[in-house]
């Protein structure tokens, strides 16, 4: 018989491996350090969330989620989880480290995008929203905080907590800005509140509108906003090209009313 592949001793993986760096900031559930793995000095993120937390919040099966669906992906404009651990307290993801930091930082410095690098996120996303999509995992949460940047300013899409496999009906009610949600979400119109992956298309045309006028399309208190995404009611300033505006009305027409055609 075939001499037994020398397979390599996968040790697991505990806190001791890692040397813990600066804090690179709080995310919703826990605090994230730069870490450097002791052995090959490999360089990462090390998420730390609390059990007890997130026993609290409800949101374990969210976390599994997460690490199930995030572990299993590889494109350059996904951030890598590259593994998990935990103790008897803590979870801790091992993250890829986005060089260049949070997206929304950039843009809030910036004001809003030129042009040409709003064209290069977005290109970028549609890419990363199509490996997805073709995996048949939705993201559903696609907004600027949930965007890191690489060492070479390249697009990381994070943060799976909301992301299912299609099609999906909501069982949690969502709680965080409405801005980016589209019309099928807000006022569902048949009792199944089922919906596919389009919900990402929708919000790339949010992202499109805001990269480049520096604030959300239907921003407003929480009832105008809902109407305002039910009527599609959104003006795109004058500074706008002519080109930049057609995309953002295409992104939002395109996912109404063609089948989500599979390249
Ligand atoms: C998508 C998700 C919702 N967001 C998050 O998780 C957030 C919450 C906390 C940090 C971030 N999570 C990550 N951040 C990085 N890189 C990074 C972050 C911040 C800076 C930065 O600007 N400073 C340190 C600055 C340096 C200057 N001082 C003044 C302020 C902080 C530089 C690099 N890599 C991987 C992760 C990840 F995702 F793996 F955890």
């Amino acid at each position: 018989p075939a001499a037994l592949i020398e397979q390599p001793i996968v040790k697991a993986l505990h806190l001791g491996m890692f040397e813990i760096g600066k804090p690179l900031g709080k995310g919703k559930f826990g605090r994230v350090y730069l870490a450097r793995e002791r052995k090959h000095g490999f360089i990462c993120a090390l998420k730390v969330l609390n059990k007890n937390e997130l026993r609290q919040a409800r949101v374990e099966k969210q976390v599994r989620r997460e690490v199930e669906i995030q572990s299993n992906l590889r494109h350059p404009n996904i951030l890598k989880l590259y593994s998990h651990f935990h103790d008897s307290r803590r979870i801790f993801l091992v993250l890829e480290f986005a060089g260049q930091g949070e997206l929304y930082k950039h843009l809030r410095k910036a004001r809003r995008f030129p042009e040409p690098r709003a064209a290069k996120y977005i290109a970028q996303m549609a890419e990363a929203l199509r490996y997805l999509h073709r995996k048949h995992v939705i993201h559903r949460d696609i907004k600027p905080e949930n965007i890191l940047l690489g060492i070479h300013g390249e697009i990381k899409i994070s943060d799976f907590g909301w992301s299912v496999h299609a099609p999906s009906n909501r069982r949690k009610t969502y709680c965080g800005t409405l801005d980016y949600l589209p019309p099928e979400m807000i006022c569902p119109k048949t009792d199944d509140d089922s919906y596919d992956e389009k919900v990402d298309l929708w919000a790339l045309g949010v992202l499109t509108y805001e990269f480049l006028v520096g604030e959300a399309p239907f921003e407003d208190s929480p009832v105008l906003t809902t109407r305002r995404i039910a009527r599609g009611d959104m003006t795109v300033p004058a500074f706008v090209s002519t080109e930049a505006k057609d995309l953002i009305h295409k992104v939002s027409d395109f996912r109404l009313f063609q089948p989500y055609a599979e390249q």
